[in-house]
């Protein structure tokens, strides 16, 4: 770990930003800057970006307490933490430096799971404590609880739906936080009727007894994220909606659980346990 030298970061913990050009990474960026315990040393990102986004960095840089790493691939680890909200094909430029010197992680990248690189952060979390954090918003964490518990009352005949709304340039379609409400919702429906419910994407028309769940994504316009659960019976519909208004609260969020990342045992974390939620 390089030693901050600046009377101002001492004791600060410090971050390193995969991703740290998106807009996940800039708004993480722009709110370690509010933080006087830390300080973001390192920031990794393609080439292309990291040119492409020069003069904010440099302005960046400029605004931040002490100098910070702009790297392309990470060779040793200049951070407490490390934080990942990029592209799953990052992992492979900075998972061998952290397996070389065990660092706690946060990772909020959409498509970890299902790309070969996981193993990567699967090996690490038996040497350090790592988050995977599908989407970090407390208000998600609870309704997953309460489709948990809503599919214990639900009837069989109610169809169950997920949409996700995000915006235009988001890349996948429909994002992880949907596919897990869906497999949520088959897991506990599944339990509660002692029968399987399919998950189908971008669901047509169905037959009335289907019990499969569709998953609808739309990518329009410029906003944050936000995900409804229905529950449709005869002549009634529940809707649950989760809409955030602001990345800054993500960005909130995710330096608090890297605060308490670096205090957790070796393991494989996830928001339930930063939230104390069961
Ligand atoms: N867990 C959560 O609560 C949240 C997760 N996310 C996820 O974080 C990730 C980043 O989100 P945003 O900042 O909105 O995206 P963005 O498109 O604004 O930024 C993507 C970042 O990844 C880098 N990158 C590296 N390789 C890339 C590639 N092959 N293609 C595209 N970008 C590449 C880009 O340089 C950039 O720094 C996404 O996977 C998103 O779904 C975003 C918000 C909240
Ligand atoms: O890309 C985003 O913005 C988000 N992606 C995550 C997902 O799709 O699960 C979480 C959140 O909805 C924001």
């Amino acid at each position: 770990m390089l030693p901050s030298k600046n009377p101002m970061t001492d004791g600060a913990l410090t971050i390193g930003i995969v991703g740290g050009t998106g807009k996940m990474g800039r708004a993480i960026f722009h709110e370690s800057l509010n933080r006087e315990d830390m300080s973001t040393s390192l920031i990794l990102a393609r080439r292309a970006d990291l040119l492409e986004a020069d003069r904010s960095f440099t302005a960046a840089d400029q605004e931040a307490r002490s100098p910070i790493q702009f790297l392309t691939t990470v060779d040793k680890p200049s951070c407490r933490v490390m934080i990942d909200f990029s592209h799953p094909s990052m992992m492979e430029r900075y998972v061998p430096a952290l397996l070389r010197s065990p660092t706690p992680l946060v990772i909020g990248t959409s498509g970890v799971r299902d790309h070969p690189g996981f193993a990567g952060i699967e090996q690490l979390s038996r040497y350090a404590p790592v988050l995977a954090a599908t989407n970090v918003s407390l208000g998600m964490s609870i309704l997953f609880h309460m489709v948990k518990e809503i599919s214990k009352l639900m009837p069989i005949s109610y169809h169950a739906e997920v949409l996700d709304i995000h915006q235009r340039t988001k890349r996948e379609a429909p994002g992880d936080t949907a596919k897990k409400l869906a497999q949520t919702l088959a897991e506990c429906r599944g339990k509660a009727h002692q029968a399987e419910f399919p998950i189908v994407m971008n669901g047509e028309s169905r037959g009335e007894g289907d019990l499969s769940i569709g998953v609808q994504a739309l990518r329009l316009g410029y906003g944050v994220g936000e995900h409804t659960v229905y529950f449709a019976g005869p002549g009634e519909r529940l809707e649950l909606t989760h809409r955030v208004f602001d990345r800054s609260i993500l960005a909130k969020t995710v330096l608090s659980a890297a605060e308490w990342i670096v205090d957790q045992a070796p393991g494989l974390y996830d928001m339930n346990d930063f939230y104390g939620i069961i």
